[in-house]
């Protein structure tokens, strides 16, 4: 197969090499005239062992949680959904979730905003990053996960702005920052009553995990992710297969359907459905319930006809708390912990550094 000779590095526009080459971005690449039916090599990315589910296996019919359900006032109803929710949590790590309350307009808002600022210029979406450089815990636009160091680029552009407990301002003019706020507070409301199900859910008191886990204080990002059209989407990759970081994530989409979540050894595609999200538990859910409740895997893919665009709310503890399996949870069950204790900023850098060679940064932790 003959592949197109399309530099992935902008140059610097004069002579004086002021700055290194900004990396080309995957929106730049899908645009440009060069890239007509082929994709560059550095963007092959080889298949996993995993096969795919057959859709229409019920074993394999992602769960829901309908919110409105799991606040009701009815102890009933409320404990008939904690048990469901148990077993999703142990079982699927992930489920969506309707009647949530965030209403579409909102949801749209958001996507518009983030569509809105992809398609700026690169030299403005990377001047507007560049504010924060002192502190990109901040604000981080870029490509692929770390375009400079990984072996294989992914077909993404992303930005990533932090929310709570601090918030930066991305462009005073766009309105970005404001809708963000907006979008952000209320998947904050979803993720702290879902956290405190949870909780219960594993007979806890509500307030356990946010309490152990300091959430008041807790960092949070939204993530807006961008994944053009590709014309070979067989051969390349949006996100490769990872777990989140954090303790809590809450997806949606431009209702273009992408993401895909192991399941009994095989990716389920997930339907991306108007008004649903998608709740995916992450890394420190399954270190503070030592192992009882999953980090559920997932990965990108991406498509010829339509660019997806999607949101992750990401929600973590602090970066000085201390995440440890419960010693509660620990002792009723007299199973050994099963993680050591580490600090939530120490597990970031460990997780970044192990998603260069896609390996998990919860077997790293193993005791
Ligand atoms: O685009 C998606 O649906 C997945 C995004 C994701 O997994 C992430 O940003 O961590
Ligand atoms: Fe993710």
């Amino acid at each position: 197969m003959e592949v197109p000779t399309v530099s992935l590095v902008i140059p610097p526009s004069n002579s004086i090499p002021a700055e290194p080459p900004k990396i080309i971005s995957a929106k730049m690449l899908a645009e440009s005239a060069s890239l007509t039916s082929a994709i560059p090599s550095a963007y092959y990315f080889s298949e996993d062992s995993y096969e795919l589910a057959d859709p229409n296996d019920p074993e394999f019919q992602l769960p829901t949680i309908d919110f409105s359900l799991l606040t009701s006032d009815s102890p009933d109803q409320r404990s008939k959904m904690l048990h469901e929710l148990a077993n999703i949590c142990r079982d699927w790590g992930c489920f969506l979730v309707t009647n949530h309350g965030v209403t579409e307009s909102l949801k749209q808002a958001m996507i518009e905003a983030a569509d809105r600022f992809f398609n700026l210029t690169e030299e403005e979406k990377h001047n507007i990053a560049k504010k924060y450089e002192a502190d990109p815990t901040q604000i981080r636009y870029g490509t692929s996960y770390n375009a400079r160091s990984e072996k294989v680029r992914l077909w993404r552009d992303f930005i990533k702005l932090r929310l709570h407990p601090d918030f930066p301002t991305l462009n005073e003019n766009d309105g970005y920052s404001e809708v963000a706020m907006k979008y952000s507070k209320k998947t904050r409301e979803i993720a702290t009553e879902l956290v405190e199900a949870i909780s219960e859910s594993l007979g806890l008191d509500p307030n356990y995990i946010y309490k152990a886990l300091d959430l008041d204080s807790g960092v949070q990002f939204l993530l807006a992710n961008y994944y053009p059209p590709c014309p070979q989407p067989e051969l390349a990759m949006g996100l490769s297969h990872h777990t989140d970081q954090c303790l809590i994530t809450i997806l949606t989409d431009n209702d273009v359907s992408g993401l895909q979540v192991l399941h009994n050894h095989k990716w389920v595609t997930v339907t991306s459905t108007p008004k649903t999200f998608l709740v995916i538990l992450a890394d420190q859910m399954q270190i503070v319930t030592n192992g009882k409740y999953k980090s559920a895997m997932h990965r990108g893919r991406v498509n010829k006809e339509a660019k997806r665009i999607s949101l992750a709310s990401l929600h973590g503890p602090s970066f000085e708390t201390l995440v440890t399996p419960s010693p509660v949870l620990v002792e009723r069950e007299g199973k050994a912990p099963l993680y050591r204790s580490i600090k939530y900023r120490e597990y970031v850098e460990l997780q970044h550094r192990s998603r260069m060679d896609l390996k998990c940064a919860l077997d790293q932790i193993l005791i």
